[in-house]
This record gives C-alpha cells, structure tokens and sequence, in this order.
C-alpha cells in the first residue's frame, strides 16, 4: 500500500542521525470511504514522547485518521509512516494501543478478568504469570479502577468501561496510543487524572499520544494540535502559536478564527494563496 521513500524521514537510512525520526509522519495522506474521500492529502508528524490532539468537528474525519495510524483502515494512499514502519505493518501490533470510542470489553467478565484474558493473549504461558499479574495490577491502578477490579464490566458506568479499554491498551506498554475520545463522559476530576496520567506516559514512558477530542478545552493540555475540518487539516502547531498566530485567547477561538480566514480566501487554509 504505502512505502517509504529514500532519504524521507522515518526511512532506514534515516534513523538515528540528526533527531529522532518521527513516531508518525503522513505524506499525502488519502482515505476513501464508500464513495466520498474522507480525508484530502493529509501532512502531518507526531515526534516521539508528545501528546497530539487532534480537534475538529464531528465528521470532520478524525477517527477515520486514527483507524489509518492504527492500521485498521482501508483505502488509504498516500505515505504513512508509523514508528519507522509503513502503516498496518504486523511488526507494529504490539507496538500501538488503540482505544476506540465504543469500549471493548467483555460485560460478563470482571474488571480483572477482562485484562486477565487480554494480558494471556499478550504473554502467554505459565512462565509469565508474574509479569502477567504485575501488568494487569499496574494497568488497573493506572487508570484508577483498583476499587472495582472485581465488579462484573457489564455494572460500570460508560466511563469506567472506556478506562478498562485504556487499560488493555497499556497492558503491552506501548511506543503509541491512539486514544479516540477517551474522556467523554467523564467528570472532571477523572478527566483531569486521565491527562496526568497521558502526560505521565509521555514524560516517563517516552510514548507519543493521539488524542481526538470534540473539548477544546483539553486542548490546552496537548503539546501539539491538529485542527481538522472537512477531511483537510486547518493548522498544526502547538496551543500557543495557534493563539498568537490568530491574536485570539483560546484554541476555540483560534480554530474559529482560521475557519472565517478560510471561508473569506475562498481556499482551504493550507492550500498556497494565489
Ligand atoms: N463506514 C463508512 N462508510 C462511508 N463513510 C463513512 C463511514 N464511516 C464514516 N464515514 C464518513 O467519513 C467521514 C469522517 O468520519 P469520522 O468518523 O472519521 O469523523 P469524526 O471526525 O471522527 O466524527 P465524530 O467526531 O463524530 O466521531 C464522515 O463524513 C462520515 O460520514
């Protein structure tokens, strides 16, 4: 599908010289679904130990990126480059955490049964059943469901369920999460720990995060932002230059205003004015 070129980054040839190569760099980046093209020739790099927040409104196209990063997504052209591998690569599988908006877990089974099963898919066999048991209790405190590790799934809230999905996707420690939506319905509080503990895994972890979000609000909490709309990327840059860039004091605002910057050029805004 997608192959890297010589001399781009991310290539073998690459590795290692100036900084580190990208966790993710897309060039071109097409993606047709039924009959529409979703996303228009996508340019954007994720650099290592980050957290990204991809914004835009709903159906702008953000899962659709996501499910390309993570691989699970068909027709995909263009160049996309994933932690030095071409996209959907198997060698990639263990590497990526990818937590959907629709949790995945077993209602029938209790919180630890769930990352109990998972964990024996991960490390199988008797050998690993302390580093199965020191996952899953570390997974579970990470996301703070120790007091219902052995509440059956199916009575958790909507939000505890996502942070049992989180916490299957931290079981294999990964180099890169692709977190769609992971707070909503969450209060405050919870939400406010969630991105601690995203800062935590990028600082201590080195892990690079992709996090959507339709709150502008938490994208203040991001090193950097991919604003989206219409399947094009409106800006990338960090919260900061957003608002300087557009002289306006928040990132909603500073999306609002390149929307409006947009709409009166006639063009999209990365398209060269004339
Ligand atoms: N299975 C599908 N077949 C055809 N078109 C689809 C399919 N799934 C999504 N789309 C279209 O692709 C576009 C992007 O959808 P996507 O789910 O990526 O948006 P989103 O930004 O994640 O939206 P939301 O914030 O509501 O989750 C939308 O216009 C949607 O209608």
């Amino acid at each position: 599908m997608m192959n890297n070129k010589p001399g781009e980054p991310g290539a073998p040839g690459n590795l290692g010289r100036d900084r580190p190569p990208p966790a993710v760099q897309a060039r071109d980046l097409t993606v047709v679904r039924g009959d529409r093209t979703v996303l228009t020739t996508l340019d954007f790099t994720l650099r290592p130990g980050t957290i990204t927040g991809l914004l835009g409104p709903s159906g702008c196209g953000k899962t659709t990126l996501m499910r390309a990063v993570a691989g699970t997504q068909a027709k995909v052209t263009g160049t996309l480059t994933v932690l030095g591998h071409p996209a959907g690569s198997p060698a990639l599988r263990p590497r990526i955490g990818y937590v959907t908006q629709a949790p995945s877990v077993y209602t029938d089974l209790t919180v630890r049964q769930n990352l109990d099963y998972f964990a024996a898919v991960l490390h199988p066999g008797r050998t690993h059943r302390d580093t199965r048991r020191a996952a899953v209790t570390r997974a579970i405190e990470e996301v703070d469901l120790t007091t219902h590790a052995d509440v059956l799934a199916a009575a958790l809230s909507g939000g505890q369920r996502s942070r049992v999905s989180l916490a299957v996707a931290l079981l294999s420690t990964p180099d890169l999460l692709v977190l769609d939506e992971p707070t909503v319905g969450l209060d405050p509080v919870l939400r406010r720990d969630l991105w601690d503990l995203f800062h935590r895994l990028a600082a201590d972890r080195g892990a690079t995060l992709l996090i959507s979000s339709h709150v502008m609000d938490e994208a203040e909490r991001c090193h950097r932002l991919l604003l989206m709309r219409e399947g094009r990327i409106l800006a990338e840059d960090t919260p900061e230059a957003l608002r300087t860039r557009t002289g306006t004091a928040t990132v909603e605002q500073a999306f609002l205003h390149l929307v409006d910057e947009a709409a009166a050029r006639g063009t999209h805004p990365e398209e060269p004015t004339p």
